[in-house]
């Protein structure tokens, strides 16, 4: 009972195969095939995928009416297959649905994790790992090594979070290997797919079963469980040092049987808040400064003039603060143009209609699934000129920033559930940024020329460059020393 009316008519639908509708159309990439079908059916589009009504927007001004206008009434997650088990029945903060649960969780992990305050009392956390990185990419460039760079970010960010959140540095845990990397992408690939039995009733498990998704999911919640035993081990045996972390304060909790919402606080609980950061915080981060080094690769100008930027400001100082950071505008332009072209989280998380609403004039009804697809919004050639082209400037004349606000540029989310951690995930991105391009020259490895970089995605609800990014450091040798 699908009524979609217009002024003019139906909600625009794509034409698909009875019972499966559409799903064999979205490959790997979803968001790429849904933007390239919005080109052909517009900014509202409703799908058949199996039995559940889906309306994807791909519009600024459409998910403007999402985010802003219509939050309230759509702000809830649906049940879904992969998520739910992860979650452990949806006890994190991401696929919670909206509730006194999510409210109250959500905002504890904004007082103890992502408030200001709390990013600023981990700088020297911050500071040190990022030392470390420099150390040893410094030893690449005295040998004129390659440097992969899709893991240099991954295992800073992974430290930083982990001795932020975890009070443990990752050596010595499971974390300490590619395997990790495995599991963190596996686990995303699973909370990203588009699972059948979250579209076709009684049926569409055996598709799961059949695709070896349903053993997958299995195996990728075995594998996190393994994790959080190994990371409450560590907190029982007293083997890290220093005060209260977060994983503590969580165990505190549960032992004082704190309620949140409903819920006393469990070890599911814990397991499910820490899988967003395991998964939300050390995974974002890290693709964002892959997919900025990436385009500063294809394009040696603005390489260059953001370069420029930092060293010229940086003067005779050594060490990069926060407040250098603030001084970097070109930089910062360079992170927006980057989430402009490759968000994190290109359909950012799902979204259920629970109240009937009205999006462009069409009517929503209640109980449909809703995407917005970030991805096809940062291409939008409405909104953006020349939108394939990576042009940092374009963001000079304009006060467009990502913070939930400006509905052209949302890599963050917006609304109610807009990501809690902006302040820290921004933070973490321009330190890491601008070491790297502070202390090293890039470039590519013999025989390579610009066009040979590619910009391949790997699938996931977050996405990543597919290819590792390999390049050769030389040490930035400061005139003033
Ligand atoms: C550059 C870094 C980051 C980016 C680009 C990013 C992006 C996002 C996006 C797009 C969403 C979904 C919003 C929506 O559905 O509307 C989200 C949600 C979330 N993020 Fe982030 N994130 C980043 C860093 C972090 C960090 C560092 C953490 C935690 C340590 C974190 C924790 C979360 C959580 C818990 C949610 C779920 C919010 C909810 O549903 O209420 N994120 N993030």
């Amino acid at each position: 009972v699908f009524n979609h009316k217009k002024k003019h008519g139906q909600l625009p639908s794509p034409p698909g195969l009875p019972v499966i509708g559409i799903l064999h159309q979205l490959g790997e990439l979803p968001h790429q095939s849904l933007w390239k079908l919005s080109k052909k059916y517009g900014p509202v589009m409703h799908l058949k995928l199996g039995r559940v009504p889906t309306v994807i927007v791909s519009s600024a001004e459409t998910a403007r009416q999402v985010l802003k206008v219509h939050d309230l009434h759509c702000c809830t997650r649906p049940s879904l297959t992969g998520p739910r088990e992860l979650s452990y029945n949806y006890l994190d903060i991401a696929f919670s649905p909206y509730d006194d649960y999510w409210k109250e969780v959500r905002k504890l992990c904004a007082q103890e994790l992502f408030s200001t305050k709390q990013v600023h009392s981990i700088q020297p956390i911050k500071d040190e790992e990022v030392k470390k990185l420099i150390d040893s990419i410094s030893e690449s460039a005295s040998q004129k090594t390659p440097v992969n760079l899709n893991k240099k970010c991954l295992s800073l960010t992974v430290s930083v979070v982990c001795r932020a959140t975890f009070g443990v540095s990752f050596e010595g845990t499971v974390l300490n290997s590619d395997r990790f990397n495995q599991i963190v992408r596996e686990a995303l690939e699973m909370l990203g797919s588009f699972s059948a039995s979250d579209f076709i009733p009684f049926v569409g498990w055996i598709i799961d079963w059949l695709s070896g998704l349903q053993s997958r999911r299995e195996r990728s919640k075995r594998d996190l469980n393994l994790f959080y035993e190994q990371m409450f081990d560590l907190h029982k045996q007293g083997k890290k040092q220093g005060s209260e972390d977060f994983v503590d304060l969580l165990l505190r909790f549960e032992k004082e049987e704190v309620v949140l919402g409903n819920d006393k606080l469990t070890r599911n609980h814990i397991k499910a808040i820490l899988m967003d950061v395991l998964l939300a915080g050390m995974d974002t981060s890290a693709i964002t400064m892959t997919w900025a080094m990436t385009e500063l690769a294809r394009n040696p100008r603005v390489m260059r003039k953001v370069q420029n930027e930092i060293r010229t400001q940086m003067g005779e100082k050594a060490i990069i603060s926060m407040d250098e950071i603030e001084q970097f505008h070109y930089l910062k332009m360079v992170i927006k143009e980057t989430w402009r072209l490759h968000p994190t989280t290109p359909l950012l998380i799902p979204r259920e209609v629970t109240s009937e609403i009205q999006i462009d004039g069409y009517t929503i009804p209640v109980k449909t699934r809703l995407h917005v697809n970030v991805w096809a919004i940062g291409r939008d050639p409405e909104t953006w000129k020349d939108p394939e082209a990576f042009l940092p400037e374009r963001f000079m004349d304009n006060n467009i920033d990502a913070k939930g606000q400006d509905f052209e540029l949302l890599p963050f989310g917006g609304g109610r559930r807009i990501c809690p951690a902006i302040y820290m995930g921004t933070t973490m991105v321009e330190f890491g940024l601008a070491n790297l391009l502070y202390h090293f020259d890039w470039k590519l490895p013999d025989g390579m020329v610009v066009e040979d970089i590619d910009i391949e995605e790997a699938p996931g609800l977050t996405v990543n460059k597919k290819n590792d990014l390999v390049l050769v450091p030389t040490k930035y040798l400061d005139p003033c020393n």
